[in-house]
């Protein structure tokens, strides 16, 4: 049973799925963290892969870009795979003054100036908001391993490069802590197919200071990342 975007047989997905933006650090994060992983769809190259982790089964995909490419993904995953729990595992332009380049960001909530929650809930403003049972382990998680998260209000925004910078004063004002284009859409798709998901995301730069990481600083936060999500992933049924 292939959908229009997945070619994976029945079965051939976790009940996690790990997903990162870029297909191709989808295949990084096979090949580094899970054991036994093999290829499970390559349509247009969006690559995912299922493996184990410590014993137990875990899946990672890509999602692309954006809210739209990301609700294709999970609208599949959850509704056509069974897929049960996604967790994002992105980058995000830091906001607030109180985040710093290389910080974990856990999205609790994820605000957005896209429409596509307003057309799933029939007009109305959702609530875009993380599985609490996933944001609990993974602030658990990073506790046990002595890593500092912070917990709040991301933004998804429709435009990475966006024509109105004052958009980042407004963000600012409401406690916004940092940009990326993927938390939103993937919470109301999970909350429009009864499902689970968390966002994880690193500092790789900061929108309104200008500061960015270098590569192994990036290499370095990631490393943390991918251990606060797949211990995560293993702490929740
Ligand atoms: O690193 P990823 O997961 O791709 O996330 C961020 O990076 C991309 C923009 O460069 C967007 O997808 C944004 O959400
Ligand atoms: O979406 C994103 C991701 C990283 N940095 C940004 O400024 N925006």
């Amino acid at each position: 049973m292939a959908t229009p975007h997945i070619s994976a047989s029945p079965g051939d997905f976790a009940d996690t799925v790990l997903m990162p933006g870029d297909p191709l650090r989808a295949k990084v994060i096979a090949e580094t963290y899970l054991e036994d992983a093999r290829e499970v769809t390559a349509t247009r190259n969006m690559l995912g892969y299922t493996g184990t982790y410590k014993g137990q089964p875990v899946s990672v995909m890509g999602s692309g870009m954006g809210i739209p490419s990301m609700s294709i993904y999970a609208f599949e995953l959850f509704n056509e795979y069974r897929v049960e729990k996604i967790i994002r595992v992105g980058t995000c332009g830091g906001v607030s003054p109180d985040v710093e380049v290389r910080d974990l960001i856990i999205a609790m909530g994820a605000s957005t100036d896209s429409s596509v929650n307003r057309t799933r809930f029939g007009g109305c403003d959702f609530a875009a908001i993380a599985d609490y049972g996933l944001l609990e382990a993974m602030v658990n998680t990073a506790k046990t391993a002595g890593l500092k998260t912070r917990v709040g209000n991301v933004f998804s925004s429709e435009l990475f490069y966006h024509p109105k910078p004052e958009i980042f004063t407004m963000m600012k004002s409401h406690g916004i802590l940092a940009v990326e284009m993927e938390a939103a859409g993937l919470y109301g798709a999970a909350a429009e197919a009864g499902k689970r998901a968390v966002s994880i995301l690193t500092v790789s730069d900061h929108v309104v200071t200008g500061a960015s990481t270098s590569a192994e600083e990036r290499q370095n936060t990631f490393h943390d990342m991918m251990q606060v999500a797949l211990e995560a992933a293993n702490a929740v049924d």
